[in-house]
């Protein structure tokens, strides 16, 4: 189980759970551990039924919650769902708000985890809807098995709306809150693609079904939509929120929030390698940012390195030419980018070298010409260097021709990126870049500021350091003609 110190105060898992005694007690979790030499109790993370049983098995523990988790169903990991639930106690805490406490959980899955943990531990009344006719059933069956009926409903949603069909059903009950765990993506491609290569593969197996984890539109227009429909419902619900899996789409979602003047907060959800988001917004008169501030940033942030891109002869100067040039360069240098974000004249990009291709330029320079001088051109070269090197010295026509082959491919990514803002890999022959440690990891950002167009880099990880990306933008800066 994947663990930090940057969990909630108040989660029980920032001390990891005890494997040798869950073995002790619970024959299952017996059959899927496995002790070594010095008695230590360890189990298989990437197996997805040890998933099953372990979380199975600390609900039992943890909440006297009996269970039953499907086949081919998510397995909710608990951590993440008890810092969720803590941060909602914080905020009704804030508002005052302590008894009777009345939760909507949208998209409940076939655990109706959240309905169940809020209502053994807190007593709190919840109502989780659900559209999948499997999970909806099971939810049904969990809440039952359990004895929790006078607590919890579960709801079955027949449209595609978020809320709106709760409330236009002449359903009288206010919530005190609203949660959701929205389906993250867009589609399986996008599920696929979505870890960056620059991270390190995830620590669990992979567990869900595609029902559970896709959305038209993914989650951000899935909680557009949800925000959407909350205005038309405003006082049914007092604090209204939800997860979000991804940070470019909270980024969007504040930035919606802060355009239309709607009070909101939001948090971090912390749980080792993976870290989700929590958006809370309302539309009553609590100052819920003043009273339940962003957590602090538990990383370091790097100040980014800012460089005025100069205007190149005969070339417009405009963010589309300025970008062109920008991915023929990472193209040049094999470096790979995915657009993360396009929002007027802004561009956000995800970049990764995994291997030092802007090292001794010269020296690659001087060594080419000798080659073709001594007509060794069928000596072995590395072909990577090769070809940076041949592209590096091309002249500004070109570098003009190239611009119009990389223009499609990076109106192909922004036209895509338009119509749903949802990552995207590159349609050029990076693409498929194996998980391994990159050297350099950074964002790249390319704002226009009056007539100026500025490129920002931040460093975000990686073996060269941030010595690493400030030799890149030296590169850029040298081939910036
Ligand atoms: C990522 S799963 C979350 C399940 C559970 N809440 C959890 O955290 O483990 C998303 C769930 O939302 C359901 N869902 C998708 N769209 C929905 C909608 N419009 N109304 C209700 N449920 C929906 C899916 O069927 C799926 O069970």
């Amino acid at each position: 189980m994947a663990l930090n110190k940057f969990m909630h105060p108040r989660n029980i898992y920032r001390t990891p759970p005890d494997f040798g005694k869950l073995a002790k007690l619970y024959p299952e979790f017996n059959n899927i551990s496995k002790m070594d030499v010095t008695g230590k109790v360890s189990i298989d993370f990437k197996d997805p039924n040890a998933l099953k049983v372990l979380t199975k098995c600390l609900l039992k523990n943890d909440f006297d919650l009996d269970v039953d988790i499907p086949e081919d169903r998510l397995v909710p990991t608990l951590p993440l769902r008890l810092n969720y639930i803590l941060w909602i106690e914080d905020l009704l805490n804030a508002i005052e708000k302590i008894n009777n406490i009345w939760g909507l959980d949208i998209g409940t899955g076939a655990c109706a985890v959240y309905p169940l943990l809020a209502a053994r531990k807190n007593k709190w009344h919840m109502i989780g809807t659900e559209t999948d006719d499997i999970s909806f059933q099971k939810a049904e069956e969990n809440v039952k098995r359990n004895h929790l009926q006078d607590l919890i409903e579960v709801r079955k949603n027949l449209t595609s709306s978020v809320i709106e069909q709760l409330f236009e059903d002449e359903f009288k009950q206010v919530f005190d809150f609203s949660m959701c765990n929205p389906p993250f993506y867009s589609s399986v491609q996008e599920l696929c693609e979505s870890r960056s290569p620059a991270r390190l593969p995830p620590k669990n197996g992979f567990t869900g079904s595609p029902q559970e984890l896709i959305t038209e539109g993914g989650e951000l227009q899935f909680c557009r939509k949800y925000l959407k429909e909350s205005k038309i419902y405003k006082d049914k619900v007092l604090i209204y929120t939800t997860m979000v899996g991804h940070k470019y789409n909270l980024k969007e979602l504040l930035q919606d929030l802060k355009l239309e003047g709607i009070t909101h907060t939001y948090t971090e959800f912390c749980q080792g390698r993976v870290t989700r988001w929590g958006l809370a917004w309302t539309y009553q008169d609590f100052d819920i940012f003043q009273l339940v501030p962003p957590r602090d940033q538990p990383r370091k942030k790097h100040a980014p390195i800012v460089y005025l891109l100069p205007q190149i002869p005969n070339i417009p100067y405009n963010v589309d030419n300025v970008i062109n040039k920008l991915i023929i360069i990472l193209n040049t240098l094999n470096i790979y980018h995915k657009v993360l974000n396009k929002r007027g004249n802004n561009i956000i990009l995800d970049v990764t070298a995994t291997t030092n291709t802007w090292s001794n330029q010269r020296r690659k320079r001087r060594l080419m010409k000798k080659l073709e001088t001594n007509d060794c051109k069928k000596t072995k070269i590395d072909h990577t260097e090769y070809t940076t090197s041949s592209t590096e010295d091309s002249n500004s026509n070109e570098t003009l021709n190239e611009t119009n082959h990389f223009e499609k491919s990076i109106h192909a990514t922004l036209k895509d990126e338009d119509n749903d803002l949802k990552p995207h890999t590159s349609s050029n022959d990076k693409e498929t870049v194996p998980v391994i440690e990159p050297i350099v990891h950074a964002i790249l950002k390319v704002l226009k500021k009056e007539n100026d167009i500025l490129m920002e880099m931040e460093y975000l990880d990686g073996s060269a350091g941030k010595e690493g990306l400030h030799q890149i933008v030296q590169y850029i800066k040298n081939n910036w003609k």
